[in-house]
């Protein structure tokens, strides 16, 4: 790829990131600095990819000109930067490599949080015929899906290497227990729909279990 090339599509994504991550901050979805965001930027194979992401630990309701970097197929950085990839990056780096999507946004939401716990035995959140499973491009009538649910270790490369194996066809997203969920799409705007219809019915979920105790 040519370095002017490189750049106005590192600008691209950056600028998208910092658009998306200004509106989901003014929602909340960011408290204590948690969340991360990232856009694939140029070609793009399962081997090899470039992607741009978020900094690590940066208050993210605050727009600076540090807090985006670009990192390769291993989350590694691209360029020479004093920046450090989100705490999370092999995370997003798996969910690239397995889906080939395009865009994913993580967010910690009391709701996600709650819904991952109350369904953890069951390791998936089970959602029925509810009308924004639409927001997934299911269109079955009276659609029952399930949300895979991931252990939230620590150790990050540990939560890594479960990815691939709890993706399920149809479902755009993997919550991890008592933490948030990471939601993908083909592009920032697909995944920025399907973020939003995962927390809607997260808050459905949470409270249809509360009306039927
Ligand atoms: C400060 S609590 C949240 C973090 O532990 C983490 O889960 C998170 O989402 C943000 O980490 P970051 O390294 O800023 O991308
Ligand atoms: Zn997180």
């Amino acid at each position: 790829m040519s370095e002017t090339l490189r750049l106005e599509e590192k600008q691209q994504a950056f600028s998208e990131l910092r658009d998306i991550k200004t509106t989901l901050a003014a929602r909340g979805w960011f408290p204590a600095t948690s969340g991360n965001l990232s856009i694939r930027v140029g070609d793009f194979t399962p081997e090899q990819f470039t992607f741009a992401i978020t900094a690590s630990g940066k208050d993210k309701s605050v727009n600076t000109p540090s807090d985006f970097l670009l990192v390769n197929e291993q989350g590694k950085p691209t360029d020479i930067t004093g920046l450090k990839p989100s705490a999370e990056t092999l995370i997003h780096c798996e969910i690239y490599r397995a889906t080939g999507c395009g865009a994913i946004f993580h967010v910690h939401t009391v709701f996600n949080n709650l819904v991952s716990e109350l369904f953890w035995e069951r390791k998936s959140i089970p959602v029925d015929g509810v009308e924004l499973i639409k927001g997934f491009n299911i269109w079955d009538e009276e659609a029952q899906i399930e949300i895979p649910i991931l252990p939230n270790y620590t150790d990050i490369p540990r939560i890594a290497e479960l990815v691939e194996k709890a993706i399920v066809p149809r479902i755009p997203g993997i919550m991890l227990r008592k933490h948030g969920i990471y939601a993908w799409g083909a592009n920032a705007f697909e995944a920025k729909r399907h973020l939003e219809a995962f927390e809607f019915l997260f808050e459905y979920v949470y409270r249809l279990e509360l009306l039927k105790k």
